[in-house]
Order: structure tokens, then C-alpha cells, then sequence
């Protein structure tokens, strides 16, 4: 296999050096323009992995490399010309525009007196996603769905090789979760991101980790990972998996508490 995108290694994390690691012997890899989601209960340790990833959560032990690079080895600026992130949280308002939040993925790119570097490619992506006409709105002012197109749109404009997407469909409707992770697979990124919805993570995901009190526990294509045994063990729900009527993929149904 030619290098992976991402590779962590035998990693351990603990918020508090010398404490009990929240994370412990890590092992995950992504190839060019995989898709990997990261399931796992409330707690068990998706953020702070995804926080690992991305230079934020410094580990206590193991590697974490970007195209064979310790991303430890590299300031943050480094990190933040390859790696981007899309988070819950949406950017405080100081008045500012949809144009102005994805202008500012360019920041890693730009030099100490550079301005409003690559208007074209920031029009592109608005244009790309559906948001020129929006682009001179108060980034306030929009629906939950249209600022993670938003947020999207910033973290293209950034030309990452590595997504990192923490619950990214979490508050969007049916319509917005599609439209959203065909978008994200359209762009043919390496993409890592967590989902509590794992018919949604079965529907796009190529491979999918498992993560449980802090140790992967499972990992494969969705066929091979969610399986009723596993759902039960992780999540502590009796679930029927059976194939999606029009499509190759699993689909849970939740029964009961296991
Ligand atoms: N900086 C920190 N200091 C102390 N504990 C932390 C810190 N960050 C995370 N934790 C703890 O680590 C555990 C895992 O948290 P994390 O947010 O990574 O889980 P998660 O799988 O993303 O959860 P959820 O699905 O509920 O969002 C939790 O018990 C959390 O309280």
C-alpha cells in the first residue's frame, strides 16, 4: 500500500501528563481520497482522537503522520496548510459575512501583507456550493444547514489533503445530511470524520473504525464492521442488520437496550 494520508500509530493520550490515557494504543490509517468514519458511543473517545489528528491533543505516547510526516515534527501553520477541520462550533459573529468565514481558510496560505488572497478560488467554492448569492449575508443570519455549507466551503478553500469532520450532520435535516456527504465525497479529499448516525456512516463511508472506552475495537468496510454482535458489545442495543433494499451497504434498525 502506497502511503497513507493519515497513519497514527500505537497512540496514547491523556489530558493530564502521567494520568490514566483516555486513548490508548491507537492504530488508524487513511489512504488518498478514502472516506473513514469513526463510530462509537457517547465518551468513548471520537473527539479526542479527530483532536489528535489534527495537532491538537498532543499524545503521551505514539506517532501520528501526515503523508509520512510526524505532524508533531511541524508547527501548526504546516499542519494548517493540510489538514482542515470542521467542528460543531460555528465562528463567533463579529459582523461578518459568508464571504468573509471562507476567505478565512485561506489564512494558513497567506503571507504576512497579503489581502484577500485568491478571490477566484474563494468564488469558485461559493459558487461550487451554492453560495454566491448568499456570499455578501451575514454569516449570522443563516440556517444551521447553509453555515455548514458555509464551513465547508472554508475548508476547501483551505486545499487540504486531510477533512476532519467531527458529527458533521448532527443538527441538519434528511435533505441537508445528503446534500452535505455528497458534497464532502465529491471532493475526493482523504476524509476522516465521526458520526452517531451509522446508517448515514454505512451509506458513505468507505472503511469505518470503532472506538470504544478509548481503544479501537473494530475495523473495516461497514459490511464488516456493523454487525449485530458488535452493536450489541459497543453500543449495548439489539439491532437487526440486514442489506440496504437499493444498495450494497448494511442498514441498521435499532430494536432495544441490548
Ligand atoms: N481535556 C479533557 N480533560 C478531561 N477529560 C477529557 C478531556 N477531553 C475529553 N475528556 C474525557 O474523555 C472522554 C471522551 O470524550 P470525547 O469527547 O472524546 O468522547 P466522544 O466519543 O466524542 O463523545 P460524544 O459522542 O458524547 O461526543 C470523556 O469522558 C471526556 O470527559
Amino acid at each position: 500500500m502506497s502511503c497513507p494520508t493519515l497513519h497514527i500509530q500505537g497512540l496514547h493520550w491523556s489530558p493530564h501528563s502521567g494520568g490514566q490515557p483516555l486513548l490508548e494504543g491507537i492504530d488508524l490509517r487513511i489512504g488518498a481520497g478514502e472516506f473513514v468514519g469513526l463510530i462509537g458511543p457517547n465518551g468513548s473517545g471520537k473527539t479526542s482522537l479527530l483532536r489528535c489528528a489534527y495537532r491538537f491533543n498532543r499524545p503521551c505516547a505514539g506517532q501520528v503522520h501526515l503523508d509520512g510526516e510526524d505532524i508533531w515534527q511541524r508547527n501548526p501553520r504546516w499542519v494548517a496548510q493540510r489538514i482542515a477541520v470542521m467542528l460543531q462550533e460555528f465562528p463567533e459573529d463579529f459582523g461578518l459575512s459568508v464571504r468573509d468565514v471562507v476567505a478565512m481558510g485561506r489564512t494558513p496560505h497567506l503571507g504576512w501583507f497579503d489581502g484577500d488572497g485568491d478571490a477566484s478560488l474563494i468564488d469558485d467554492t461559493l459558487a461550487r456550493l451554492d453560495l454566491l448569492p448568499r456570499a455578501l449575508d451575514a454569516f449570522i443570519c443563516l440556517s444551521g444547514g447553509e453555515k455548514q455549507r458555509v464551513l465547508l466551503a472554508r475548508a476547501l478553500v483551505q486545499q487540504p489533503r486531510l477533512l476532519i469532520l467531527d458529527e458533521p450532520t448532527n443538527h441538519l435535516d434528511p435533505r441537508f445530511q445528503l446534500a452535505l456527504l455528497q458534497q464532502l465525497r465529491s471532493t475526493g479529499l482523504s476524509l476522516l470524520a465521526s458520526f452517531h448516525d451509522l446508517n448515514l456512516a454505512a451509506a458513505f463511508c468507505d472503511r469505518l473504525y470503532v472506538i470504544d472506552a478509548g481503544r479501537i475495537v473494530a475495523h473495516g468496510t461497514p459490511g464488516q464492521v456493523l454487525t449485530e454482535q458488535c452493536l450489541a458489545e459497543v453500543f449495548g442495543v439489539q439491532a437487526l442488520v440486514d442489506r440496504h433494499p437499493l444498495a450494497s451497504h448494511p442498514r441498521v434498525t435499532w430494536i432495544s437496550p441490548a
